[in-house]
């Protein structure tokens, strides 16, 4: 088998309930049967927006404008290894139709199947769900009351994905936060990963777990269950390796920019940010001194989003 990977353009579209569109591949091509994003091979002479764009014209008979990176995804097949660059197409022109009498669809994120689809595919999944911010809690877990109050307000600002950070709690008091702050984050339909030893929280009502940069590298088997998300700390090309051993759902890569509380790290830059994720099967988000105004910036360095702490953390 070949080990250079073959680079394929990859496009999701999206329309504006927010499903996204799907084909199913013919029978006796490769992976045939299977539901794919639109996309083909690029080709040698073409830049990457330039293959996106003569694909998913062959195929679906629209015209790119404008498409931002989601993720990157190396993957290998029994019989070759495929790159799967894949990009968000935030503009274009036309009416998508199978142009190749290719059956066509348009699902949910959250209801897409990882059974019917190529292998490679799981990381996109995975990144259509997960939301642009991910919010590292403050301070305030010894008020919980306090604490609350700003979670909510947070979520009103549109959060979506919440990490709870509180190292300095004993067990049971972070327990005991974790129940109120998974009742405000369902309530908002946001979801909560709990930043501590999973062996601590097993019985505690959660929608993921992460794992602190040390626990990462002590683990040697995907924590959790079926149901949680489970991410964890990086800050080395080590560490993003291991999260895509195992298995993780996401990894949090820092720091991106100088921060208050670590002034002496020298920071990655979004260079570094890019050069480091490129390899990487994952979706990744940047930390480290952002604030949700660097969006763009991150979307352009491929990363998944932003993740923050004081600037994503209500003040008073
Ligand atoms: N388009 C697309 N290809 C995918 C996905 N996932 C995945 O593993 N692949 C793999 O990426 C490769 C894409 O090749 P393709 O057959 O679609 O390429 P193409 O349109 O240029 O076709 P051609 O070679 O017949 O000209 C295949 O090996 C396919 O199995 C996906 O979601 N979309």
């Amino acid at each position: 088998m070949s080990h250079q990977a073959i680079h394929v353009m990859v496009g999701i579209l999206t329309d504006p309930t927010g499903r996204v569109l799907i084909a199913k591949r013919p029978e006796q091509v490769h992976q045939g049967g299977r539901w794919e994003f639109p996309g083909g091979k690029l080709k040698p002479t073409e830049t990457p927006e330039q293959g996106l764009a003569r694909e998913l014209a062959e195929e679906l008979g629209i015209e790119v404008r404008s498409s931002r990176p989601l993720i990157r995804v190396t993957h290998s097949y029994e019989d070759r290894r495929v790159c799967l660059d894949v990009r968000c197409v935030l503009a274009y022109t036309g009416v998508a139709t199978g142009r190749e009498g290719q059956p066509l669809a348009w699902q949910y994120p959250e209801e897409l199947d990882p059974a019917v689809f190529p292998a490679a595919d799981r990381p996109i999944m995975t990144a259509l769900r997960l939301p642009p911010y991910l919010l590292i809690t403050g301070d305030d877990p010894a008020r919980p009351d306090a604490f609350l109050n700003r979670l909510t307000r947070a979520l009103h600002n549109g959060v979506q994905l919440v990490q709870l950070r509180a190292h300095d709690l004993d067990d049971e008091s972070y327990r005991r936060l974790a129940g109120g702050a998974y009742a405000v984050c369902k309530a908002h339909g946001a979801r909560l990963v709990l930043n501590r030893d999973p062996a601590r929280v097993a019985d505690v009502a959660r929608h993921g777990l992460h794992l602190t940069a040390a626990r990462l590298a002590l683990t040697r088997v995907r924590p959790g269950g079926a149901g949680d998300w489970v991410s964890a700390s990086c800050h080395t090309v080590a560490d993003l390796s291991r999260a895509a051993e195992l298995g993780l759902d996401y990894a949090v890569l820092s720091p991106v920019q100088r921060t208050a509380s670590h002034p002496l790290t020298s920071p990655l830059g979004w260079q570094g940010f890019a050069a480091w994720i490129e390899p990487v099967s994952l979706p990744v988000y940047a930390l480290g001194g952002l604030t949700a105004a660097d969006l763009s910036i991150a979307y352009a360095h491929g990363a998944q989003g932003i993740a923050a702490i004081r600037s994503l953390w209500p003040r008073d």
